[in-house]
């Protein structure tokens, strides 16, 4: 086994210890009743600096977007090339098996034939399969004013329905403002909005697109827009983790 065999390995086992070491039933309970759940300390601040470092690193992205260009908001971002950075990689295949259960019970839930394979590997030969092949993971920067228009990721036919985004900036020394935003549209309601606390580190899962909310009658479906709003002060960094490929 050469060197870098081995450190990658280490990483990966590292993320799976990290990751395992989460109480999943607690977070699978917030999961069910808000449609997020927080990893605290996720992710140290030396690898928080070091991630967002690699920003200026062209080698390691496949495109770079000016959102303002989009009308996504204004701010950028890069999309990671394969091979991922191996902590992101690492994070990505660790925290899968657990956001799939969770995803499999939402599909049952809402009457979805949809099912998701065990291991992420399966799960992204089936992305591959249906030609979505491009790496979705990112890495998003914004400046004062900045901001994120509340949005979906998707990327093909194949959309796995929670994903992650870690905050690499610690709010109050490194930016103010800038608060992760969720809403959610119920059938012929008004939206709910929740805003979700983060400190440096610190990861938010969250539904993607729909999730099923446990009404009088039965499970009713949701659908759900995340944003980032109006940076007032300094930088802030966040590394999305996207679990399907894109087209
Ligand atoms: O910057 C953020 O907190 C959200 C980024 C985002 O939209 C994502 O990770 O998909
Ligand atoms: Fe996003």
């Amino acid at each position: 086994m050469n060197a870098n065999v081995r450190i990658r390995q280490q990483t990966s086992k590292a993320a799976e210890e990290r990751v395992a070491a989460y109480d999943w039933d607690g977070l699978g309970t917030d999961l069910d009743a808000y449609g997020c759940a927080v990893l605290e300390k996720l992710i140290s601040p030396e690898e928080c600096e070091s991630i967002a470092g690699l920003y200026l690193h062209e080698e390691h992205f496949r495109s770079h977007i000016i959102m303002a260009r989009h009308g996504f908001g204004k701010g950028e971002y890069r999309y990671f090339k394969y091979p991922l950075p191996d902590l992101i990689g690492g994070l990505r295949t660790a925290l899968y098996p657990h956001l799939a259960t969770v995803a499999n019970a939402w599909s049952e839930r809402m009457g979805n034939d949809q099912r998701y394979p065990a291991t992420h590997r399966d799960y992204l030969e089936l992305c591959h399969e249906a030609g979505q092949t491009r790496p979705t993971p990112l890495l998003l920067q914004y400046r004062e004013g900045d901001f994120n228009c509340l949005h979906q990721d998707l990327y093909g036919d194949l959309a796995f329905p929670i994903q992650v985004a870690v905050l690499l900036s610690e709010p109050g020394r490194d930016f103010t403002g800038g608060e992760f935003v969720l809403t959610e549209q119920r059938p012929r309601m008004q939206s709910r909005a929740e805003v979700v606390p983060l400190r440096q580190g610190d990861a938010v899962a969250f539904a993607v697109h729909n999730r099923p909310v446990q009404g009088t009658k039965g499970n009713y479906r949701v659908s759900l827009r995340h944003g980032v709003s109006r940076i007032r002060s300094g930088h802030r960094h966040t590394v999305g983790i996207i679990f399907h490929d894109a087209r």
